[in-house]
């Protein structure tokens, strides 16, 4: 039998670098369509500030292995609606997930493939239990960056396009200084 090497790593709870870890880094650019003001989209497109960064530590795709990362969500909105991850199903879609929130404010949007949403808000220290079957995207929902560790099977994958294409069936958006989550208007079955 080969055996795997065991590892420790650091993780930065003030920035939210793993060292060593691989970096992805999304841009407004990388997120059309996902927003739902297209004019404010455009406007600050001009900008094209970072959205947000992932620090992931993964393995080959294989079952039974696991997978970490740290996300670092920057404050922000587009029109009303606050910054976001793009959001994603697990290619395996009964694999679970489990989210650390260490660092700022924010939520997880939760949807079952019906439809049927959950919006459960994160501050440092709130563990969230993503079940199998539900899409999944965070948003931060404060003014400083949103900083929270997820792991997931190594073999889970990230089927993104039925979010792109329809989106979650609600939004979280800013009105008169509160956090709303409302049902998205370009949302259909
Ligand atoms: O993949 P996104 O929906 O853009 O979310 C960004 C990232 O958030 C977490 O860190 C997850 O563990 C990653 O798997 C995911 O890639
Ligand atoms: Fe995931």
């Amino acid at each position: 039998m080969e055996y795997k090497e065991p590892f420790g790593v650091k993780l930065d709870f003030e920035s939210g670098i793993i060292e060593n870890a691989k970096k992805l880094v999304r841009k407004l650019s990388d997120m059309k369509g996902y927003y739902v003001d297209e004019e404010a989209y455009e406007k600050l497109l001009k900008e094209d500030p970072i959205i947000y960064e992932v620090y992931a530590v993964e393995q080959e795709e294989k079952d039974g292995d696991l997978n970490f990362a740290t996300t670092v969500l920057y404050p922000g909105k587009v029109g009303s609606e606050f910054f976001m991850t793009k959001g994603h199903y697990h290619s395996k879609a009964d694999r679970a997930e489990v989210y650390f929130a260490l660092k700022g404010k924010g939520g997880m949007l939760l949807q079952t493939p019906e439809g049927e949403a959950r919006w459960i808000p994160m501050e440092p220290g709130t563990i969230v239990y993503v079940p199998p079957y539900w899409a999944h995207r965070t948003i931060n929902t404060g003014d400083e960056p949103f900083i929270f560790l997820a792991l997931y099977p190594a073999d889970a994958g990230h089927d993104y396009g039925t979010i792109k294409e329809k989106g979650f069936s609600k939004i979280v958006v800013e009105e008169n200084g509160e956090v709303v989550v409302k049902d998205n208007p370009k949302w259909t079955e």
